[in-house]
């Protein structure tokens, strides 16, 4: 059976429900400590959401040196599928995983609702069970989601299908070019602000659109054997 991990930091809040997500997925979830560098064997790797490290200095700038996190960026840069739900996604860019930085949210608020979104792009390892364009609802909830990027970093982006989900129905946080998500050039990696898995049932919905981010990467990894 495919083996997902799931990091814990210190702070972290959603490991809980990630972990919950891939066992409804069908596969089996691997809780991975912060403080240790074994990745356990797992096939792909989820760092969730929350509060690393209390988010000193900046949100996610510290878990970016913990142990866990130099066999996680050694293992994406192989190729291994990686999330990075909101904390998760902002432990990505501070470990230049991803590019890019997420500042306080336009407002100076947290945000919490649920979000329109639009999946750009089926090509990566998340999202190849989606069809490009399609329209989900995922919660969101942060402080820090502003994303920004410097001009020539954005057109990158944009010129390579690297925007992976876009705001729709209005942009919450003042992200550039209404981002909601990137991958990497490879489509491995992605991280994006809002909680896919809290969106896996419908008791706790607003929607089911979590599902497709783990039946992708279950497709991607059946694939690949
Ligand atoms: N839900 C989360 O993961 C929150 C991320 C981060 N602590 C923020 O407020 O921006």
């Amino acid at each position: 059976m495919v083996k997902i991990g799931v990091v814990t930091f210190p702070g972290s809040l959603d490991d809980h429900d990630a972990i919950r997500a891939v066992e409804l997925a069908g596969a089996t979830p691997v809780p991975l400590w912060h403080a240790s560098d074994s990745l356990e064997g797992v096939d792909a790797v989820v760092l969730p959401g929350g509060f690393s490290y209390g988010d000193y200095l900046r949100c996610g700038a510290i878990a970016r040196f913990s142990p866990v996190m130099s066999s996680v960026v050694e293992a994406a840069n192989q190729g291994m599928p990686t999330l990075g739900i909101c904390n998760g996604f902002q432990v990505l860019c501070e470990s230049h995983l991803l590019p890019g930085a997420m500042i306080r949210n336009e407002q100076r608020h947290f945000v919490c609702k649920d979000q329109r979104l639009r999946v750009e792009t089926k090509d990566t390892t998340w999202t190849c069970d989606f069809e490009a364009g399609e329209e989900i609802t995922i919660v969101l909830k942060n402080g820090e989601g502003n994303y920004q990027a410097s001009p020539e970093t954005l057109k990158m982006l944009e010129d390579n299908n690297q925007v992976v989900f876009r705001y729709i129905d209005g942009n919450p946080n003042g992200s550039s070019h209404d981002i909601a998500g990137i991958t990497n050039e490879r489509g491995n990696v992605v991280g994006l602000m809002p909680h896919p898995e809290h969106n896996m049932e419908e008791l706790t919905g607003p929607s089911l659109d979590g599902r497709k981010f783990f039946s992708s990467v279950l497709k991607f990894l059946e694939a690949r054997v």
